[in-house]
């Protein structure tokens, strides 16, 4: 179990972070989710133990980080969001140097990296120059020097960023045997598509404040009103504001009313005496993307 209590950070002038507290269960895969500049690295640096400037503090199975960091440290493996290998050596040498950087003696480390190589799917690759790796390539790696020493909680900041679509499922592979071997992995991403896919629980950051957390089908119960989509010729926001709250999205219009079933049949009808022909009528159920726009009146794309 993790916990995070209140929380803050501040660069000069900047609240990176304002007063942030949640929990994470022992075995979840725990999605920050926030657009670029919230926040989301700054509190994975704090979580991991290499930031220490801040207020609050943070309990890993009931230890804080402000007095057994080392403890801690040793529990979790952090990839950073900026590939950080060498790219004159070859895959295995990159490990072997992480392997001492974690103090990992000779043997029990090159059995170590064999099975590391076989996670991350690189086995074939081991004598390979990283200079000569894809992005995607580069990126597995990258994970593959936080597991050396086994970590119970793996911490990955936007580790899909800038990777071709074949790379970022073998790394969401990777994270799925993880879990299953039982880690608890905290993984930041403004992609809320990969959250929703990845995810059991989130945290949605927006601008240093945590604007929601919680289990993921707790959040999406809570805020799934269903609303009505509609698009088509002769379809404005005149014809349906008698209907309901109207908004804007994408090629059509989003109805939100008390009750959208009814508000479908009479908006088909309505349609009908007018001669309007929609071709799209659908209810809508909300994203975890429209969650986050209703709380925070932020887009998480295009920032
Ligand atoms: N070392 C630093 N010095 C000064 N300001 C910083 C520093 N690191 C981050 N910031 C600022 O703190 C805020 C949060 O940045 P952070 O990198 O944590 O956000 P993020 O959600 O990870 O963004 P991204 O998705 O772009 O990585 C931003 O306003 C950023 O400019």
């Amino acid at each position: 179990m993790i916990d995070v209590k209140g929380i803050s950070k501040q660069y000069g002038d900047i609240q990176a972070l304002d007063n942030i507290s949640f929990h994470i269960d022992e075995g979840a895969c725990f999605g920050l989710v926030g657009p670029n500049g919230a926040g989301k690295s700054t509190l994975m640096k704090i979580l991991s133990g290499i930031l220490l400037n801040f207020h609050g503090d943070m309990e890993v199975n009931d230890w804080s980080v402000s007095k057994e960091r080392l403890k801690i440290k040793q529990r979790i493996g952090y990839v950073p969001q900026e590939i950080c290998l060498e790219e004159t050596l070859t895959a295995r040498d990159n490990l072997t140097l992480f392997g001492h950087l974690y103090e990992l003696k000779r043997k029990a480390l090159q059995t170590r990296i064999d099975e590391v190589l076989a996670q991350i799917g690189l086995q074939d690759r081991a004598k390979d120059k990283v200079s000569t790796f894809s992005g995607g390539m580069k990126r597995r790696l990258n994970i593959g020097c936080a597991l050396l020493h086994k970590p119970s909680i793996v911490i990955m900041d936007e580790p899909t960023v800038g990777i071709d679509p074949q790379s970022r499922n073998s790394i969401f592979s990777i994270i799925q045997e993880l879990q299953k071997d039982g880690s608890t992995i905290i993984y930041s991403s403004h992609y809320m598509e990969e959250v929703e896919h990845l995810c059991d629980s989130i945290g949605l950051i927006d601008n240093g404040k945590l604007a929601e957390f919680g289990r993921m089908e707790d959040l999406l119960e809570k805020h799934a009103s269903p609303s009505l989509f509609i698009a088509g010729e002769g379809i404005d926001q005149d014809f349906l504001q008698s209907f309901g709250k109207v908004e804007r999205k994408g090629t059509g219009y989003l109805l939100n009313s008390e009750d959208s079933l009814q508000t479908l049949e009479k908006v088909a009808v309505h349609c009908r005496e007018q001669d309007i022909h929609p071709y799209r009528l659908e209810l809508y159920q909300p994203r975890l993307e429209d969650i986050f726009f209703h709380l925070t009146g932020t887009q998480l794309r295009d920032m």
